[in-house]
């Protein structure tokens, strides 16, 4: 039987292959603040909010946000960059969503996909990203260093996600900008902190973390912060608060982070 990241990925390569060379249209912004310095420098948990109507796993999340105003309120509600998924099949984004988010926020931004072809990464630099995420279960070690270098080429910070030790050392031989460990399991949809406990104890301390998938509580925040990370990658949870709950649920998730940067106390 195929596992749910085969499926979208049979998919995105169909989708991939019907993209032009180069985007149609150009970026018409200038680059953000970098996502990984805000992380070695903070003292608190860093927030990436996410926009996400839908997953493959839980459904219609909400689909009566607007993009551009739920990020507005993500970044007035202290997030540290935006992510946009971007992906239409399974989570009904659209890189439409991330182009009017990138010209709207002061913040980096993030596209969320699956990352298979250099196409992509032309794409969403044309649309205004920062910072691109790369699946390191979707891609060969090879394509894993072609486009994590293509993206440096194109002045993106790369976001390199993990679930397991043996993702962690093909991560590390491309010298990640960020490491996500993503407490959901891209195969079976599960979820566990635990991921993250785990991993970061085999993880460098140069290396800024985000903990992706599953937050809901502060005590999450407390738990993973204990184990190391920088930051937390944070979707459903957020999107399902009101505008008068968001910020401070948001809020709730920034705790002090361990061991505590210099110069903190
Ligand atoms: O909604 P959550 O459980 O807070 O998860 C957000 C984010 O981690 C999740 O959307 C995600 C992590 N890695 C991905 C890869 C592809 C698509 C989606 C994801």
């Amino acid at each position: 039987m195929s596992s749910f990241l085969e499926e979208i990925l049979r998919v995105k390569e169909q989708e991939v292959t019907a993209l032009p060379d180069r985007p149609t249209f150009e970026r018409n912004i200038t680059l953000k603040p970098s996502l990984r310095k805000r992380l070695l420098e903070s003292d608190h948990l860093q927030i990436v909010a996410e926009f996400k109507r839908a997953s493959p796993s839980k459904g219609i999340i909400v689909d009566t946000l607007l993009p551009v105003e739920r990020a507005k309120r993500y970044e007035d509600a202290g997030a540290a960059a935006v992510s946009v998924l971007t992906d239409q099949t399974f989570f009904r984004g659209s890189l439409q969503d991330l182009r009017e988010i990138a010209e709207s926020v002061q913040i980096p931004v993030l596209r969320k996909d699956f990352i298979i072809s250099e196409k992509q990464l032309r794409e969403a630099h044309a649309a205004g990203a920062d910072i691109v995420l790369l699946i390191v279960a979707a891609l060969s070690s090879e394509r894993l260093a072609e486009l994590r270098h293509f993206a440096a080429e194109l002045g993106l910070e790369t976001l390199i996600e993990i679930h397991n030790e043996r993702e962690l050392e093909t991560a590390l031989a491309v010298e990640p900008d960020i490491l996500g460990i993503n407490n959901r399991n891209l195969h079976t949809f599960e979820v566990s902190l635990q991921t993250t406990e785990q991993l970061m104890t085999q993880i460098p301390s140069s290396i800024p973390v985000l903990s992706e998938s599953g937050m809901a509580t502060p005590d999450d925040a407390q738990r993973v912060a204990i184990a190391g990370v920088s930051g937390l990658l944070i979707g459903e949870t957020l999107m399902r608060q009101g505008d008068d709950q968001l910020p401070g649920v948001l809020r709730g998730f920034q705790v002090k982070r361990f061991p505590l940067v210099k110069g903190s106390y």
